[in-house]
């Protein structure tokens, strides 16, 4: 199976796959009131939303970072519609020339929401185009080409950009200066996802009870996205192997035919675990060596399996190589060498609590 690309193939993927597009629009919050947690940047969103409202005024621009699948676009959505603006959405990538963005600024309205996704892979002069829109709300248009190219100043209507990226790190310091706004949006807690769940049940119309939601929420890595998707792939078991209501038995017996283990992880990142721990005693062992052991490239143990492991406290980067912890000897119901002797025994059910 090829990784690569995580969207394609992994249903606890954090990024959006063609389905995910599809059925997001429904299951989107509309207001601030249904967004579900982030409490730190939805209270200061709703106080700088209110301000601008209160004044008049145009929003202030605003710049959320975080994960994908946390809510960035929904957020977005949510601000133009507290302003009773309309929004545009566009990406960084697709922005590859100052023309192009030229284009999409020249043609906003009084107030309108610029939603710019992954911000940080815009092309740098398209960027600089953008610094001068941000704080004087007007662009020079390039006419021409060489000495005789002239610059064209072109006033633009006051407007809101809401930049999303997954990296606020990368994005350069007048870029980020220029914001009078910035979320970070964390991890969701495991009662938010079940809230989440709960709601995306509702609006799906399918039967679930507390457990059953938070069967699924545990399993969700943090991310509303996933768990909207694993929502979606225990409804179709309970549709077609039980009575169409989700208990925590259908829930946790639907996620086993996935794959999907108790603290959400995949088979690819038990294969990465199992390798580290029975095959090398719990490291440190090289990345080379754990990706060959794994039958998989370098790059996708390292940036497609290992980010969640790390986060959850399974394993641990180090300079003389990859460790497991204490926890993940644990998770996988094994005794680490030092303590036990074997090493491998005592394997319990992967999917157990
Ligand atoms: N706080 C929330 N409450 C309820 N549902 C949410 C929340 N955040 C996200 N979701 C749901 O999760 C899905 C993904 O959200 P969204 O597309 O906004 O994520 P994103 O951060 O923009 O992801 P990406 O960076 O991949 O574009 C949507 O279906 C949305 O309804």
């Amino acid at each position: 199976m090829n990784w690569d690309d995580e969207s394609d193939d992994r249903i606890v993927a954090a990024a959006a796959d063609g389905e995910d597009t599809a059925v997001e629009a429904a299951l989107r919050p509309k207001d601030l009131g249904e967004f579900v947690g982030q409490e730190k940047v939805r209270q200061q969103l709703d106080l700088v939303l209110k301000a601008a409202r209160q004044r008049g005024a145009t929003a202030d621009h605003v710049l959320l970072s975080g994960a994908p699948g946390l809510g960035k676009t929904t957020l977005s959505m949510i601000i133009a519609a507290e302003m009773g603006a309309p929004i545009r959405i566009t990406s960084g990538p697709a922005i590859q020339h100052a023309g192009d963005l030229a284009a999409i600024l020249s043609s906003l309205q009084e107030g309108e929401v610029l939603f710019l996704d992954e911000i940080h892979r815009m092309s740098r002069p398209a960027e600089e185009m953008l610094y001068m829109a941000m704080e004087d709300f007007r662009v020079d248009v390039i006419v021409g080409k060489g000495p005789g190219a002239t610059a064209i100043p072109l006033e633009l209507p006051p407007f809101t950009l809401v930049g999303a990226t997954t990296r606020a790190g990368l994005l350069p310091p007048p870029l980020r200066d220029r914001f009078g706004f910035t979320g970070h949006m964390e991890f969701y807690a495991p009662a938010e996802l079940e809230r989440v769940v709960h709601r995306s049940a509702g609006l799906l119309d399918v039967e679930i009870d507390t457990a059953g939601a938070a069967e699924i929420a545990g399993r969700s890595r943090g991310t509303p996205r996933i768990a909207n998707r694993l929502l979606r792939r225990v409804r179709d078991y309970a549709q077609v192997k039980a009575d169409g209501v989700i208990t925590r038995e259908v829930a946790a017996t639907a996620l086993q035919v996935y794959e999907v283990d108790a603290r959400g992880l995949d088979r690819l990142d038990r294969a990465v675990l199992e390798a580290l721990l029975k095959l090398f005693g719990g490291g440190p062992v090289g990345l080379s060596t754990l990706a060959v052991a794994v039958g998989e490239e370098r790059e996708t143990v390292e940036e497609v399996a290992e980010p969640f492991l790390v986060r959850e406290g399974l394993l641990a980067r180090t300079p003389r190589g990859r460790i497991a912890t204490p926890a993940a000897w644990a998770h996988l119901g094994l005794v680490p060498p030092q303590q036990g002797g074997g090493g491998t025994s005592g394997q319990q059910g992967l999917f157990g609590a």
